[in-house]
Formats: C-alpha cells, sequence, structure tokens
C-alpha cells in the first residue's frame, strides 16, 4: 500500500489556493436572498446576471492568486478564464446548494429554484449535478483545487500555449488526488468519481446559453461583461 504524502510545497499551494477561493467569494449570499423572498421571473434574471457578472470578477481575482497562471501567456489567460467561467459558476452554484442548511431550507431552496423562471427541460440535469456534487461532501481544499482545476482545462478554445497550461494543471491535479486519498482512505475511487463530475459539468454548461434565452420572460437584458463571457 503506497504511502500518500503531501509535500511541504503541496501543502503551501493548497493553503494559497484555499485561502484565495475563500477571499473571493461574492459577499451577498444569493441562497439567503432566495429563501427570504418568492421573486418574479424577472427579478430572478436579474439577480443571476447579478450574480454571474460579480461571479466572473470574482473569478479574476482568484485566478491571479494561482501559483504560475499569471507567468502564462496573457491571452491565454483570457482564454482559459472565458472558458471556464460558465462551468465555474455551475460550481459555485453546486457548491452554495450542497451547503448544510436548517432542516426544510434546502427543499424551499429547490423549490425557489425551480419556479425561478428557467425552463423545465434544464431543472433534471442541473438538480442531477448538484445533488452528484451533494453526495462527494467535498471539503473546502477539494472545492478549491477542483474549481482551480477547471480553470486550468488546457484544451479552450483560442488557447495557444497548451503544455504551459497542462503542466500547471497536473501540478493541481497531483495535489487533489492526494488530499482526496488521504480525506476520503475508505474510497479509493473518490479521486475518480471528483473528475467525472467535471465531465457532467462540461455538459450542462452547453446548455446555459439555451437556459437564459429560455427563461421564462421576454427581453432578457445581458450586462456588456456577461456578453463577453456568455454567448449571447
Ligand atoms: C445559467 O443558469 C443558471 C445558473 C445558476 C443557477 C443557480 N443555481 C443555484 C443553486 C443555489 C443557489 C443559487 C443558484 N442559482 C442562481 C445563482 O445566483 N447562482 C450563482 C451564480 C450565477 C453565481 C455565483 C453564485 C451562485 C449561487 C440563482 C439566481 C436567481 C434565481 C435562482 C437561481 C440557475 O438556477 C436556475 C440557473
Amino acid at each position: 500500500k503506497e504511502k500518500v504524502e503531501i509535500t511541504k510545497e503541496q501543502q503551501a499551494l493548497m493553503k494559497i489556493i484555499t485561502d484565495a477561493y475563500n477571499r473571493h467569494q461574492i459577499p451577498q449570499d444569493v441562497a439567503k436572498k432566495l429563501l427570504q423572498d418568492q421573486y418574479s421571473a424577472e427579478e430572478n434574471f436579474l439577480l443571476l446576471t447579478e450574480m454571474a457578472t460579480s461571479q466572473v470578477q470574482v473569478l479574476v481575482e482568484f485566478t491571479k492568486n494561482i501559483p504560475g497562471f499569471l507567468s502564462l501567456d496573457r491571452e491565454d489567460q483570457i482564454a482559459l478564464l472565458k472558458g471556464s467561467a460558465v462551468e465555474a459558476m455551475f460550481l459555485r452554484s453546486a457548491q452554495v446548494f450542497s451547503r448544510k442548511m436548517p432542516s426544510g431550507h434546502t427543499e424551499v431552496l429547490e423549490e425557489r429554484i425551480r419556479k425561478s423562471g428557467i425552463s423545465e427541460e434544464f431543472i433534471t440535469p442541473m438538480f442531477n449535478f448538484y445533488k452528484s456534487i451533494g453526495e462527494l461532501h467535498m471539503v473546502q481544499e477539494e472545492q478549491a483545487l477542483l474549481t482551480t482545476v477547471t480553470i486550468l482545462t488546457p484544451d479552450r478554445p483560442y488557447v495557444k500555449d497548451q503544455q504551459a497550461v497542462e503542466r500547471l494543471q497536473e501540478t493541481m491535479l497531483d495535489v487533489l488526488r492526494k488530499l482526496c486519498v488521504l480525506q476520503h482512505p475508505q474510497e479509493p475511487q473518490y479521486f475518480a468519481r471528483l473528475l467525472g463530475r467535471l465531465t457532467e459539468l462540461r455538459t450542462l454548461s452547453h446548455y446555459h446559453t439555451e437556459m437564459l434565452v429560455s427563461w421564462r420572460m421576454n427581453d432578457h437584458k445581458f450586462t456588456p461583461l456577461l456578453c463577453e463571457i456568455w454567448d449571447v
């Protein structure tokens, strides 16, 4: 049985990433807002675009703390941000949804999201993903590293130096793999399950443009930043 050990450097890397991940979170908690009041489809859409816009800004700040990210080609940095913003948003939403809440709150939140204005056909795949993330009971270091691995995906459109991104991603994957073995010793295939969620995340993210344009209201308005990031 090979002894898995996280090195001092990997420990330091994990701390930098996790601290940055926790620091760069959106201030107002959308779940609390949703639990307080029932909003119209229009109000929910506005809330969604506001959340998504601030999430992109937060993502940019977070990536500045990923060791090595700022040494990448500048245009590749933009390509990685643009290519991962939607996935990071769904990953964040899944983590917010899976948070431990007082009993009954998750059900209310789920109901509010089902009735938010999103069209029926996307609700099942979205909640399937949220629940599959919830079942993993990730610790915050795993959440931070999983988001980092998602950002450092080499085969995003327009990335020129894929090898440089691959090297960074592999560094993060090695730490994540060891962390999974140490955090979930009874479940040797936990790391593989975690990576399998990234495939589900990419599939879900393919629907996001459809989700937005089919939101039950007419005249969908987007912020300039979202027009950049979302294909709308
Ligand atoms: C593209 O289509 C989507 C994307 C996300 C959600 C979503 N799943 C959530 C799970 C838990 C809590 C809130 C959740 N959201 C929205 C939200 O703000 N996500 C969010 C964002 C955007 C950034 C940072 C962080 C978060 C949580 C609420 C926006 C207002 C209407 C209700 C959904 C969604 O729900 C229908 C549809």
